[in-house]
């Protein structure tokens, strides 16, 4: 197997080198990925150009926030999302896949099954998963507000130590909102990583083509530049979380 021209020169396009293996393997899931999103509807990103300038860029940010050892869920993985190219970046960690949408949950069994990687993929909603198992960190993207998530999660803080919620620019004006309702209360937040977005990818989720939280409108803050996107920490007051800061 030799990396897609249209992949590499999609990587040059957007500054980023990687090494040939991970690519290899990045490049074998994106192509196993979009076969069955002919007939799953798994993702919009279906040009690499996509894939490398929204997706690839987003794991990227994420993959260095990370310990070595760490055991990390993805919840709402939808088509893997950031879990399985974090998996084949950062063979350090292990990471699981919650997917509450079993035709969804499938197809991520079979893409983990077909790229031969150990990432255990659960048909569940991830926060019912926190019952039963312990993860240091849960990473998402375009899955819910942060209210949402910090109420997913507030009866399971014992069996998580961070979340690690990939945002767009609307993260100021869901945070409010958190705030507001008082679902970040006990909860520190930060912003762990800031970086550019395209001008096609603040537009697109603004009508929520690219999948994120469609609920709230973007307006231009003092906190986050319109075109920039962000990872954000959210960890109890004085517990674990504290310790990866
Ligand atoms: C918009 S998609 C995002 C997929 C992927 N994370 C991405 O960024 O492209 C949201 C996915 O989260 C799933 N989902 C929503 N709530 C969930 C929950 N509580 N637990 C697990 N999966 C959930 C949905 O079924 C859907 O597949």
């Amino acid at each position: 197997m030799s990396l897609d021209p249209d992949f590499a020169s999609a990587l040059v396009s957007h500054s980023m080198e990687i090494d040939e293996t991970i690519a290899l393997k990045l490049q074998q899931y994106v192509e196993v990925m979009w076969r069955m999103n002919e007939q799953l509807n798994l993702t919009r990103h279906t040009t690499w150009d996509l894939f490398v300038g929204r997706d690839l860029r987003d794991c990227l940010q994420l993959a260095p926030l990370l310990e070595p050892g760490e055991e990390v869920l993805d919840l709402g993985s939808g088509n893997g999302i950031p879990g399985i190219p974090l998996s084949i970046l950062r063979s350090d960690i292990e990471v699981s896949l919650a997917e509450s949408v079993t035709k969804r949950a499938n197809a991520l069994g079979e893409i983990v099954e077909q790229l031969e990687i150990p990432v255990p993929v659960y048909g569940a909603r991830g926060e019912d998963l926190l019952e039963d198992f312990r993860f240091t960190t849960v990473v998402s993207r375009a899955v819910g507000s942060i209210a949402k998530f910090c109420r997913w999660v507030e009866p399971h803080w014992g069996s998580v130590d961070r979340l690690l919620l990939i945002k767009g620019p609307r993260w100021v004006q869901e945070r409010g909102e958190a705030r507001h309702l008082g679902a970040l209360a006990n909860l520190q937040i930060r912003r762990v990583a800031i970086y550019p977005l395209g001008i096609d990818d603040v537009k697109s989720e603004l009508d929520d083509s690219s999948g994120r939280e469609p609920s709230l409108q973007s307006e231009p803050n003092s906190d986050t530049a319109p075109g920039e996107g962000v990872i954000l920490q959210i960890w109890p007051s004085g517990k674990r979380g504290a310790k990866y800061n």
